[in-house]
């Protein structure tokens, strides 16, 4: 425990995601749920096979490498690749059963844009999880908070984090690749190096 903040230690954030690609709206949610939350670290998540979409378009080696490229530099920000190296569906329970046995010191919280936290009750082992980790959800354009729709035991474990509304998203990417539109700006530099490069997205 921080005697001065009363925080408790390793306060660790995590930013599940497909990632496919990074882009910059999940780097400055990551950036928002650090200052709201005062999370010492915040580690990417890339998840192998996501419970509620359908399979990513590239392979997890190359999203891990583009998220690796979008975090160096940045102190505090690391890539955690478990769920591609456990495989298969990647729900969270077991994500964070597993980060919390090899961490006993951390204190977990799980980072979700708000779409994600209004699908909150349907995932897997909810209550279970909501018990292990709170949930820092950042503001995304366009969507209503909708908190007070959630159960109460859940809205107790949300942590409402603002952020400055951007209306990108990975699928939006992959259509401007599609159509031979500009990304630049909308990924980070190196990201935008590796996809060039690889020819990714283009059909
Ligand atoms: N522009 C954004 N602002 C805030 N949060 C975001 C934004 N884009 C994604 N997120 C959040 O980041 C997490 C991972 O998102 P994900 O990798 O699925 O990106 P996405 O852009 O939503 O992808 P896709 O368009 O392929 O569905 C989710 O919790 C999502 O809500
Ligand atoms: O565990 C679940 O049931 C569950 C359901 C939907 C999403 N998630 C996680 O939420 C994160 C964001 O999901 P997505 O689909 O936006 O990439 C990612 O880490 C997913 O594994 C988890």
């Amino acid at each position: 425990m921080d005697r001065r903040s009363g925080r408790g230690a390793g306060r660790t954030g995590l930013m599940g995601g497909t990632f496919d690609p990074i882009h910059i709206g999940h780097l400055i949610a990551a950036e928002a749920a650090m200052e709201a939350a005062e999370l010492e670290e915040v580690w990417f998540v890339p998840t192998n096979v996501p419970p509620h979409k359908p399979q990513p378009r590239t392979s997890a080696a190359q999203r891990r490498e583009m998220v690796e490229l979008a975090v160096r530099g940045r102190a505090g920000f690391r890539v955690e690749a478990l769920e591609l190296e456990r495989g298969g569906v990647s729900y969270t329970i077991d994500t964070v059963t597993a980060l919390q046995e090899r961490e006993p010191g951390r204190e977990f919280h799980w980072i979700v844009g708000t779409d994600m936290m209004n699908d909150l009750p349907n995932w897997r082992r909810i209550d279970e999880l909501a018990e292990r980790i709170s949930f820092v959800c950042l503001g995304r354009q366009g969507e209503a908070s909708g908190e007070s729709a959630l159960p109460k035991s859940l809205r107790s474990r949300i942590v409402l984090a603002p952020m400055p509304p951007i209306g990108i998203s990975s699928t939006d990417i992959r259509e401007r690749r599609r159509a031979g539109r500009s990304i630049r700006y909308l990924v980070p530099q190196p990201v935008l190096d590796y996809i060039g490069r690889n020819g990714l997205y283009e059909s």
